[in-house]
This record gives structure tokens, sequence and C-alpha cells, in this order.
């Protein structure tokens, strides 16, 4: 497997009322081409920090450290390298722009392609994300959608370039729990048709165990642990992942037991 992105001993920190908080310690991390790796870890653990800093979106900030893409042989580019779906759709889609124009401007930008094939590209993901009525949803606005149709625009939209790597961060949290597992299964799918990788940035270690092969479990800036979901799951090392899996038994368990391979 090649190494699309290697993150080496990465520390961020930002300043914040005169002082600094360090967000990320000395974190190294190699994300594989094509794979399905979540972040994991309580509010405040720096998952937003590292997804920010393998976009190059860091708000002002000191960084040290490296991130290479040996897998892509370039420096990316947000947009057409690496697609970006944040928790609230509605501050990623204008609200003063068709829907259609926000996703056929994605592709016209990334992908050289006049208006009339940016739209027409435009509504095959409308189509591929299961918008009903991608006819009609070309020229709705984003107040006319709910959140989470909002949140499959987002998803077209990221996704418009071909880029090679998708950054869920908590891409589903607003979502209430049946929304929330349709965008799942539509990210898995795909992730799966386009060969992305996909980083999914998650507090909830259940649906991070649904979707993803490897897990990093993050506390207080620093990697913890990191393994294939079937070991984090079945035979955590740290006593904070298992405290993470204690806090889901009796909520749902049988995801996770399933994954561990303690049921039939
Ligand atoms: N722009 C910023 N300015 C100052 N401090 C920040 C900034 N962004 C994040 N932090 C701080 O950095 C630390 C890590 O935050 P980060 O958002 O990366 O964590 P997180 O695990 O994604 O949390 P959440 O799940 O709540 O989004 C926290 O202490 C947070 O308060």
């Amino acid at each position: 497997m090649t190494v699309l992105a290697s993150i080496g001993e990465l520390t961020v920190t930002y300043r914040r009322d005169g002082g600094k908080v360090t967000a990320l310690r000395s974190v190294s991390l190699d994300i594989m081409a094509g794979e399905r790796l979540a972040i994991i870890g309580e509010s405040g653990s720096g998952k937003s920090t590292l997804a920010l800093a393998i976009a190059e979106l860091l708000p002002s900030s000191s960084a040290d450290g490296r991130i290479e893409w040996p897998g892509l042989g370039r420096t990316p580019l947000l947009g057409r390298d690496i697609g970006f779906v944040f928790q609230d759709p509605s501050a990623s889609l204008d609200p003063v722009m068709t829907i259609g124009k926000q996703i056929a401007e994605v592709a016209r930008t990334h992908l050289g392609l006049n208006w009339s094939q940016a739209y027409a590209k435009a509504r095959n993901l409308l189509e591929r994300v299961r918008l009903p009525d991608p006819d009609a949803a070309l020229h709705a606005f984003p107040h006319q959608l709910s959140g989470g149709q909002k949140q499959r625009v987002a998803i077209a939209a990221a996704i418009a370039a071909g880029p090679k790597l998708l950054i869920a961060d908590e891409a589903t949290s607003a979502l209430d729990t049946i929304v929330q597992t349709e965008i799942v299964a539509l990210i898995r799918q795909l992730v799966a048709e386009d060969g992305m990788t996909l980083l999914f940035i998650s507090h909830d270690i259940a649906l991070a165990a649904e979707l993803a092969e490897r897990i990093a479990v993050f506390r207080h800036g620093r990697l913890v642990e990191l393994g294939t979901t079937a070991r984090i799951v079945g035979a955590p090392t740290q006593a904070y992942t298992r405290a993470l899996l204690d806090a889901h038994i009796g909520l749902d368990a049988a995801p996770l037991l399933d994954l561990a391979g303690r049921r039939a």
C-alpha cells in the first residue's frame, strides 16, 4: 500500500487570550492511499486541528513538523486534491447561490470545464448523492433543503473535482440518527466508487467503527492508539480507548461487539 500523506512530529499551538493552547503534540501518522481512517477522541482532543492542518486551513497558529504527500507527488490543493465536508453544511454553502452553481463552480475551477459541462457534472453528482429531483435541486437555494439534503450537496461539492482524499469532520454529528446512517452509507459508497481515501473524524467510536478500516485515537492532542478497527474495538491497549468503548456499551453495543467478533 502506498502512503498518501505522511505526518511527522506535528505540533500545533494556537494563541488565545494572550496565552497559548497546544492542540496537537508531536503527532506522527501515515494515511495510506485508499484506506478509510477514523480519527476519534473527545471534544478538544485535536481532531479538527489535524484535519485543518492536513487541508492547510489552520487559522493563525504556529505549526511545527511536516506533512508530506508521497502518494500525490505534489502539494495538495484544497477542492481539487482534498475534499472537505464540515459538520455544518450551511457554513460551507453560499446561501445566495443556487445548489447547481455551487457544485458546477468547483468542477469549472478545478477540471477546466465550461459552464454547460460543469452543470451536467453537477446534475450527475446530485443524482449520485441521491438528492430527490436533481433537476429541481440544481436551481434550489440551500435554505430550501433539509439538513441532511444540504449535507448531501456539501458532499457533492466536496467530491466534484475528484479529490484523492475526502475529509469528513463530524459530517454527520448534527443530523438525526436515521439521516446519520444514510449519510455514512453514502460516504462509504462514494469513497468506494471513486477510489478515494477517507479521513473520517468523529467523537463517536461506534460510528467510526462502522465505517473505518483503521482507527486513530486522540487524547489531549496526542495520538494515543492506532490500529485496525477490529483490534481497537476488540483488544484496545489504552485505558482511554477502553473508556470510550465502555461509554457505548449499554447504549448500542451490538455493532461494536459484532466487529470485535464476540458475537456470531
Ligand atoms: N482557532 C482556535 N484558537 C484557539 N484555540 C483553538 C482554536 N481551535 C481549536 N482550539 C483549541 O485547540 C484544542 C483542540 O481543538 P480541536 O477543535 O482541534 O479539537 P476537537 O477534538 O476537534 O474538538 P471538537 O470535537 O469539540 O471539535 C482545544 O483546546 C481548542 O479549544
